[in-house]
C-alpha cells in the first residue's frame, strides 16, 4: 500500500495578486517557481501546515482561506494540494527566508511570466480560474 504525503501549497493572494516563490534548493528544482508551502506533518492539518510553512519560509502571519479543487501528483509519495491564503492584518511583508531566493507578486497579466515547476502548472491554472470567477481569497472579506 502506498502512503501519500500531502504537500500543501499556498496561493497567497493580496489585492488580486498571487505570490510566486523561486526555489533555491534542491538543485533539480532550484530556479523554478512554486507556491510556497511544504509537507504536512503527522497529526497536523493542512491548514495548520500552511500557516507554519509560510511563517518559516516567508516570515508572514497568514491564514488559509479556501481549498483549490484538485490534487496534483509530485514525486511519489508526495501529492500537492493547494489552498488560497491571505496575510493577516499586521503581518510583515513576505521575505525569502528559507528555500527561496526570490519572491514575486504576479497579476493576471504576469501569471505566466515565471517558469513554474511543471507539476505546479495545473494547480496555478486552477487558482487563476478560481480568482477569475470571484471565488478566490479576496472574496472572504467580512468574515
Ligand atoms: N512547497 C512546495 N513544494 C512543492 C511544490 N511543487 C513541488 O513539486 N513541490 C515539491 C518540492 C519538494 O520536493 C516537496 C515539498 O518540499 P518542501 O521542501 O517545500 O517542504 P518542507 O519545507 O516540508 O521540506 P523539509 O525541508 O522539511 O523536508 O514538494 C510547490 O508548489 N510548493
Amino acid at each position: 500500500m502506498t502512503e501519500r504525503i500531502v504537500v500543501v501549497g499556498a496561493a497567497l493572494l493580496d489585492g488580486g495578486r498571487l505570490l510566486a516563490a523561486r526555489r533555491s534548493a534542491p538543485p533539480e528544482l532550484a530556479g523554478r517557481w512554486e507556491l510556497p508551502g511544504g509537507k504536512v506533518e503527522p497529526g497536523e492539518t493542512p491548514e495548520a501546515a500552511l500557516v507554519r510553512e509560510l511563517r518559516e519560509e516567508l516570515g508572514v502571519e497568514a491564514e488559509a482561506v479556501r481549498r483549490v479543487p484538485g490534487e496534483w501528483p509530485l514525486r511519489a509519495p508526495y501529492v500537492l494540494r493547494v489552498w488560497t491564503a491571505r496575510l493577516r492584518a499586521g503581518s510583515p511583508e513576505p521575505k525569502a527566508l528559507q528555500d527561496h531566493d526570490e519572491l514575486r507578486w504576479l497579476t493576471a497579466g504576469t501569471l505566466w511570466s515565471v517558469q513554474w515547476l511543471e507539476q505546479d502548472v495545473p494547480a496555478v491554472r486552477e487558482v487563476a480560474r478560481m480568482c477569475d470567477t470571484g471565488t478566490g481569497a479576496d472574496a472572504g472579506a467580512g468574515d
